[in-house]
């Protein structure tokens, strides 16, 4: 079969997925969606909605039973579990909310993990240059307890971003932030975008942290019914609204 989205960085064609239960609940239905190399994309909509199972089914943690699911020129949906889990090393990075650093283990040696877990030598220079892309190069030998919960973030970030991967995938990456540390986790998502053209796909429940990106998609029932270009907070809010009805809080 013939590509039609060559350049994407990921591309999700027709992806149905639908966990079982009495009955089925349907979690993606027909989802078709380009991301294109050296964008920012955030992804919203109400809880139950389908987010996850959408970043779960892009980043090939997990399969749907309809679609594919291409990487580049790669589609994830033929793979073995295996070869699935060695291209998501090699070529994907993962940011989530709680962090999940290795509490006995250095920043340095965190961020060297991915490298390691690849078999691929491990370049000091590699390493300290992730860390002065989140401007933690000075944290170097410190321990997770060590740092605060957006240091600790962007020892995560650096982490993700060491083996140069294809795509960077964040699930609520400023949900346990305050607002500054946040916002400087953000900051650096934004100019790994600019300057390296990095591409990024991230789940959130917040109009601000959305409005860093540039789009952002709106799911409900399992489907992609809006897309907004980058825009400021109060507009994906209130597209939020629309979608979701007023918030409860
Ligand atoms: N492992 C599972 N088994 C059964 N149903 C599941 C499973 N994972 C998710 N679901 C259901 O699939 C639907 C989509 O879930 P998903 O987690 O993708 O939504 P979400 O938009 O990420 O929600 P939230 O914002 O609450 O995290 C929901 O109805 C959810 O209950």
């Amino acid at each position: 079969m013939s590509r039609s989205n060559a350049g994407a960085a990921v591309w999700l064609e027709s992806v149905s997925k639908s966990y079982p239960g009495k009955p089925p609940v349907q979690a993606l239905r027909e989802v078709s969606q380009a991301f294109r190399v050296g964008t920012f994309t955030a992804i919203m909509g109400p809880s139950g909605s389908g987010k996850s199972t959408l970043l779960q089914c892009a980043a090939g943690l997990d399969r749907p039973q309809r679609g594919r699911v291409w990487l580049g020129d790669t589609d994830l949906t033929r793979l073995s579990e295996q070869k699935r889990t060695i291209l998501r090393r090699q070529r994907i990075g993962f940011v989530f909310q709680q962090f999940n650093l290795m509490s006995a283990l250095t920043v340095t040696q965190n961020v060297e993990l991915p490298l390691r877990l690849n078999g691929t030598a491990i370049d000091d220079r590699l390493i300290d240059a992730a860390l002065r892309q989140v401007g933690l190069a000075e944290f170097a030998h410190r321990r997770p307890a060590e740092l605060s919960g957006g240091q600790q973030q962007r020892v995560a970030v650096a982490r993700a971003v060491v083996t140069q991967p294809e795509v960077m995938f964040a699930d609520e990456p400023t949900g346990a932030l305050d607002l500054r540390s946040g916002r400087e986790v953000l900051e650096i998502f934004r100019a790994t975008v600019d300057e390296s053209g990095q591409t990024i796909i991230m789940v959130t429940h917040d109009p601000q942290v959305a409005s860093h990106a540039d789009a952002v998609l709106f799911l409900a029932d399992g489907r992609i019914v809006r897309t907004l270009p980058a825009s400021p907070a109060e507009a994906i809010a209130a597209e939020l609204t629309r979608i979701t009805g007023p918030a409860v809080r």
